[in-house]
C-alpha cells in the first residue's frame, strides 16, 4: 500500500517561518553535491538542516560546519533519516543500494525521500526495496556540477510515489536553489541523461585519453589554443578534475548509456576508415546526411532557424590555457588561422546523434547540462557553416598532419566503449585516474577558466 499520510508541514512554509513550523531537512553524503545543497539551504535561511557522511568523517565534518548554526552534523544516516521531513541521499551511484538498505528502514513516517544520483535505475530499485511504505519518494537531480551556480540550471524532479502536497513542499524546499524545475519519470530521466550526458562525456574522456596517449598537453601546440578548440580542452580538463565515480556511475549503471556510447565509438571508427581510404564521396555524403538529420536541411544553406548557441569563436580565445602565437600581420586571415583539424570528435558526435535518432535541440530546451549545451554549441558552429564543415572534411581526407592524434582518438573511443560494456568500476577508475594524473597540474586553472567560459556562453545564449 503506498503511503497516504501527509507530513504535518505546511507545503508553503518559508525560511522565515518559526523553526518549529519548518521542515527538518536531511542530507546523507556530504561530498561535493551534498555540500552545495547544505550551503544553499543554510544561506537562504532554512533553520533545521541535518547532515552526515560516513561515521569516520563525523569529527572532521563537525569542525567544517562549526560556524554555520543552522547546519547540524550527525553521526550517521540513521540519525539523519529518523528526524528528516525531507531528505536526500547524495552518495555514489555504485553504493546507493547498500546505503539505502542500511538507513532506509530508519526513515521517519510520512517523510519525503530523494536521491541526487546521476543515474536513477539503481536508486529507484533501492528506494522501492528498502524504504518503508509509509514514506514518499520524490527524487531529484541537479543537471550541473558542484562548481556551477544552480541559478537557472535544470533541476529534475521525479514524483514517483507521493501526493501533490508532498510535491509542493519539495518545490518549496528546493526553491532556494533558484533552479528551473524539469518534471519527468525515473525512466525518462535515464533515457534523457544517456542521450545528453553519457555520450558527451564519452567524447571528452576520449579526447583526454588521446592527448595523454600522445604524451602531449594540447594547449602546448598550435592546434588547441584557439576558438572551439578551447572548449574541447577546458571541458576535457573539467571532466577529469571531477570525481571518476560520477562518470562511471552514469555510464555503467544507466541501461541506455551503453548503446549510445557504443554508437559513438562506431561512428568514430567508421569515419576514420573513410578518412584513411580518402573516400571523398562516401565521407561527404555521410557527414552531410548527419548534418541534415540533426540540424535540418536549412543548415546546408547556412540558414539559421534559431539563434546559434555560439555566435562567434573569438569570445572563446580569452579562455585558452595556452598562448596563441603572435598574429603575423603579413598573412591573410585564411593563412593566419589555426592549422586545419578534421574535428573527428565532432564529426562523429553529429553522426552518432543522427544514427541514434537523437534530437539534441529537444534536450537542450528541456534538460541540458552546461557541458552538453557547449558541446551542441561547438557542433553547431562547425556544422552550420558550409565553409567550416568543408574545411574539416578536407582536412580529414587529405591533411595527414593531424592523423596521429585522430588515430589515438579512435583507440581511446573504442577503449572507453569497451570498458563501459564490461561494467567494471575498477577498470573505469584505472583508465580515468591514469589520464587524470597526466593533466592534474592544470586542474586548478581549468576549473576557474572553465566556469568563467561556461558562464559567458550561458549568458550569451539565454
Ligand atoms: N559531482 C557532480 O558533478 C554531480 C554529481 N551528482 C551525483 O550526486 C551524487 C554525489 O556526488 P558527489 O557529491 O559529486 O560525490 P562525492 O564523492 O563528492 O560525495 C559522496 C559522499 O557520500 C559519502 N558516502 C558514501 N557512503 C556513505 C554512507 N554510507 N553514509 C554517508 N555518506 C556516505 C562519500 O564518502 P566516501 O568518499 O568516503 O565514499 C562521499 O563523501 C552521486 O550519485 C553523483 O552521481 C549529481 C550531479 C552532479
Ligand atoms: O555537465 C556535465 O555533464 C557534468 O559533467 C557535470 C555533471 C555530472 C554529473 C551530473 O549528474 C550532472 C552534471
Amino acid at each position: 500500500m503506498p503511503c497516504t499520510c501527509t507530513t504535518m508541514i505546511d507545503p508553503a512554509v518559508t525560511p522565515d517561518a518559526a523553526p518549529e513550523a519548518q521542515p527538518t531537512l536531511g542530507l546523507i553524503g556530504m561530498g561535493a553535491m551534498g555540500t552545495m545543497y547544505a550551503k544553499a539551504f543554510a544561506a537562504e535561511g532554512w533553520q533545521k538542516i541535518y547532515v552526515c557522511d560516513l561515521p569516520s568523517k563525523y569529527e572532521a565534518l563537525k569542525e567544517a560546519w562549526k560556524d554555520t548554526p543552522n547546519v547540524h552534523v550527525l553521526k550517521d544516516g540513521h540519525a539523519v533519516a529518523r528526524i528528516s521531513d525531507w531528505m536526500m541521499y547524495s552518495v555514489e551511484a555504485e553504493f546507493v543500494d547498500r546505503v539505502v538498505a542500511e538507513y532506509g528502514p530508519s526513515t521517519k513516517v510520512g517523510a519525503i525521500v530523494a536521491g541526487q544520483t546521476s543515474v536513477k535505475a539503481p536508486e529507484r530499485l533501492a528506494f522501492e526495496k528498502y524504504l518503508p511504505e509509509d514514506v514518499h519518494i520524490i527524487s531529484c537531480h541537479s543537471l550541473h556540477g558542484p562548481t556551477v551556480s544552480p541559478l537557472g540550471q535544470p533541476l529534475v524532479i521525479i514524483q514517483h510515489r507521493a501526493p501533490p502536497e508532498a510535491l509542493k513542499l519539495v518545490e518549496n524546499v528546493l526553491s532556494v536553489l533558484k533552479s528551473r524545475y524539469v518534471y519527468m519519470s525515473y525512466e525518462e530521466h535515464d533515457i534523457v541523461t544517456a542521450n545528453t550526458q553519457a555520450v558527451t562525456h564519452a567524447a571528452f574522456l576520449s579526447m583526454g585519453s588521446a592527448w595523454a596517449g600522445e604524451a602531449t598537453y594540447p594547449w602546448e601546440h598550435g592546434y588547441y589554443v584557439k576558438g572551439i578548440e578551447t572548449v574541447k580542452v577546458n571541458i576535457m580538463l573539467r571532466i577529469y578534475s571531477n570525481k571518476w565515480h560520477v562518470y562511471a556511475g552514469l555510464a555503467i549503471l544507466n541501461p541506455s548509456a551503453r548503446v549510445q556510447i557504443d554508437q559513438y565509438a562506431r561512428s568514430v571508427t567508421e569515419i576514420f576508415k573513410l578518412m584513411l581510404a580518402a573516400d571523398d564521396v562516401a565521407l561527404r555524403r555521410r557527414i552531410y546526411d548527419a548534418r541534415d538529420a540533426v540540424f535540418g536541411k536549412e543548415a546546408a544553406a547556412n540558414g539559421h532557424a534559431r539563434r546559434p548557441i555560439l555566435l562567434s569563436e573569438d569570445v572563446l580565445d580569452r579562455f585558452s590555457l595556452g598562448k596563441r602565437p603572435p598574429t603575423d600581420t603579413s598573412l591573410t586571415p585564411i593563412e593566419g588561422r589555426a592549422p586545419a583539424n578534421s574535428h573527428l570528435s565532432l564529426l562523429a558526435m553529429v553522426d552518432c546523434w543522427a544514427r541514434l535518432g537523437i534530437q539534441p535541440f529537444v534536450h537542450l530546451e528541456l534538460a541540458a547540462t552546461p557541458i552538453f549545451r557547449l558541446w551542441i554549441g561547438v557542433s553547431e558552429y562547425l556544422f552550420r557553416s558550409q565553409e567550416r564543415l568543408d574545411a574539416a572534411i578536407f582536412a580529414a581526407l587529405y591533411d595527414v598532419s593531424h592523423r596521429s592524434n585522430d588515430m589515438e582518438f579512435v583507440i581511446a573511443a573504442r577503449g572507453w566503449s569497451q570498458c563501459i560494456s564490461f561494467g567494471s568500476f575498477e577498470l573505469y577508475k584505472s583508465r580515468f585516474e591514469q589520464t587524470a594524473q597526466f593533466f592534474k597540474p592544470r586542474f586548478e586553472d581549468a576549473t576557474k577558466v572553465g566556469s568563467a567560459m561556461i558562464q559567458v556562453i550561458m549568458e550569451s545564449s539565454d
